[in-house]
């Protein structure tokens, strides 16, 4: 059987030599592939489509996995995925420093490979959660923050069932003595502006970042929040890809 390529072009956007190319990959069931690969060329990089299938990661500066439920979330949401041919080269890239983010699926594929540490267990209420979240950033030096300030809080949305980040007590206390809580939800303030713990995650933690700085994974969706006249109208996901072309650039 032969599957659909994922888009290989995308209007304008960078190209040809110099550019700096910035890989998403594609699942089957990912759903914010084309949302990632146009963040990717708001930010002034070169968007390459990855397909989970193939072992070439296309000489990539940085890798994005992105939203969805890849191979419909069964058994446990990134629990097939991470088992995908191409994540045997993200997983050795990323160990050798290659940078990777993932975001909401993507993250669960991040923990369910063991590049970042704990795990997605259901939202505590059950239900699915979809509207804009209020974040403080906590950690500005990592390769897909350094544009943020430590202590900025930031709008983006989130969508998810399975966003209820846990750990033992040990992985907590060092994420948070090596400063790699990178956001946290913000819960000062009326929910129906986007605060609260959104689904019981401990310690309100909403995204982490290895020892190295190059691999993070949150629930929220920055994709989603990089043009003003798409949803609700917020650009605080755009930092995300600039800060990542910043670092490529200046390498
Ligand atoms: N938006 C998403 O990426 C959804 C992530 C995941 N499948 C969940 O529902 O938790």
């Amino acid at each position: 059987m032969t599957h659909p390529s994922p888009a290989t072009t995308l209007d304008g956007g960078p190209t040809g030599r110099g550019a700096k190319r910035i890989g998403v990959v594609t699942f089957p069931g990912t759903l914010d592939d084309r949302d990632a690969l146009r963040a990717v060329r708001v930010a002034g990089a070169e968007p390459v489509p990855l397909w989970h299938r193939e072992k070439d990661l296309r000489q990539v500066d940085a890798v994005i996995l992105p939203g969805g439920f890849s191979y419909g979330d069964y058994l446990r949401a990134g629990a097939i995925s991470r088992f995908s041919p191409i994540m045997e080269k993200v997983i050795e890239g990323a160990r050798e420093g290659l940078p990777v983010l993932g975001i909401c699926n993507g993250f669960q594929v991040l923990t369910e490979s063991h590049l970042l540490p704990g795990a997605m267990l259901r939202n505590n209420h059950l239900h699915f959660v979809c509207r804009d979240q209020r974040l403080r950033v906590e950690n500005a030096e990592t390769a897909w923050t350094s544009e943020f300030t430590a202590g900025q809080e930031i709008r983006i949305p989130l969508k998810n069932i399975d966003g209820r980040y846990t750990a033992d007590r040990r992985t907590l206390e060092e994420l948070e003595a090596e400063g790699r809580v990178v956001f946290r939800y913000l819960t000062d303030g009326d929910p129906a502006d986007g605060y609260g713990n959104p689904n019981g995650s401990l310690d309100d933690i909403a995204g982490i970042t290895n020892e190295a700085g190059n691999v993070v994974g949150l629930m929220p969706h920055p994709e989603h929040a990089v043009e003003p006249l798409v949803g609700t109208g917020g650009t605080d996901g755009l930092g995300f890809f600039t800060s990542i072309l910043r670092k490529l650039v200046s390498a």
